[in-house]
């Protein structure tokens, strides 16, 4: 089946006029055979881009192009596009089967070849066996895999996944998870997908574009805006929890964690040095780049999470305090209280800086900490 390429071009969407757009000069790029996921927190614009892009909602400006394609004025049903939901959405009076076979009934597919490709489907979903059953007597995600089959059974150009397992438990989420990554070695669809679950985008997809406030504010590898977030903003949506305000000189950070050399040169001026807990490592206090006292542990299966509180030395950085939270190895414990040292390995030693006059306070500002 594989899947067409996408773009979208400076697509803007206003409600009302005078109000904030809640999609504002968005663009991205969706490779063919590729998954690409919208990440942002609820109100940010996600579910306006896959509307949008699905043609659901008109644009206000911009373009959405599938393989070169203009799509402006086609309809949604003619754009080669299919959409999986939170909600299955199943016809609850329809076996399974003819679920599946629904799109094919309606394109003018005869009963007999519907129903035999709605099987391939369900088989690739993992419920072969189960055409013959009511749509109402399926689990909840057994509901969600024949939507997915749904979908693919219409043989999309792109696949539209609107927060399509969050209404999952843990352990279904990541079943689809492992389906999802299946599907796509043996279809090769490709995917945008919408989710507020940084966790979820980087378990599906090969980049994620971060949404806020209808603005797209990073696009890129996961892992690149794990390590190099272009904000706080970005670096708060995606977990980030250790944020040490101070001021860079020459190359290096200075805050009360001390003088900490830098990857890369960055320009002089104030920054927030960010850290992430996985790439912190505690210490005995004469291993570590700086030393301080737990203030808190947190169970998290086998790693605990600690937070540390330096105090600085009165040095270059200043007399204040800053928190550096760390994930600690497998079955180790700190208690609270203990003094210990931090390791904050150069390379994972990132800075973002903030404007003059502010102390390191975010850039979007719509975005809560996630203590
Ligand atoms: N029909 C509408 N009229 C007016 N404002 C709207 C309309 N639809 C969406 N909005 C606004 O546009 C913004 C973006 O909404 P959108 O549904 O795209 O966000 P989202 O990121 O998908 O949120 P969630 O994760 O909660 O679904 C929000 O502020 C929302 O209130």
């Amino acid at each position: 089946m594989s899947g067409g390429s996408l773009k979208l071009t400076g697509l803007t969407r206003v409600h009302r006029p005078g109000q904030r757009p809640a999609l504002d000069d968005f663009s991205l790029d969706v490779p063919a055979g590729s998954c690409v996921a919208i990440l942002g927190p609820s109100g940010s614009g996600k579910s306006t881009v896959l509307r949008l892009t699905a043609g659901l909602d008109e644009p206000t400006a911009g373009t959405v192009r599938v393989d070169g394609a203009d799509l402006a004025g086609v309809v949604p049903e003619r754009r080669g596009m299919a959409m999986v939901f939170q909600r299955p959405l199943l016809f609850p009076h329809l076996s399974v089967r003819d679920n599946v076979a629904f799109a094919d009934r309606v394109r003018g597919v005869p009963r007999r070849t519907a129903r035999r490709r709605a099987e391939e489907f369900l088989e690739l979903v993992q419920l072969g066996g189960y055409g013959g059953r009511p749509a109402r007597a399926l689990s909840g995600g057994q509901e969600q895999r024949v939507a997915l089959a749904r979908a693919l059974a219409a043989e999309p150009r792109v696949l539209l996944l609107d927060e399509a397992f969050s209404a999952l438990d843990a352990a279904l989420r990541e079943e689809m998870h492992e389906l999802l990554g299946d599907l796509r070695m043996r279809l090769d669809p490709t995917i945008l997908l919408v989710t507020h679950d940084h966790a979820e985008a980087d378990a599906l997809a090969d980049t994620a574009a971060v949404l806020d406030e209808g603005v797209l504010l990073q696009t890129g590898p996961m892992r690149s805006l794990y390590a190099r977030p272009a904000s706080l903003a970005v670096c708060r949506l995606l977990g980030g929890r250790t944020e040490v305000t101070g001021v860079v000189r020459e190359g290096r950070h200075e805050s009360p964690l001390g003088t900490l050399e830098l990857p890369a040169r960055v320009p002089d001026g104030p920054a927030v040095l960010v850290v992430r807990h996985e790439a912190v490592t505690v210490t005995s206090p004469a291993d570590g780049d700086c030393v301080g006292t737990v203030v808190r542990l947190r169970r998290r299966g086998l790693r605990s999470l600690v937070t540390v509180e330096v105090t600085g030395d009165g040095g270059a950085g200043g007399a204040g305090t800053a928190s550096v939270d760390a994930e600690l190895g497998p079955g180790e414990d700190v208690p609270p209280g203990a003094t210990v040292g931090l390791r904050l390995p150069v390379a994972d030693r990132w800075v973002v800086a903030t404007p003059a006059g502010t102390t390191g306070s975010p850039t979007t500002a719509a975005v809560s900490r996630r203590r």
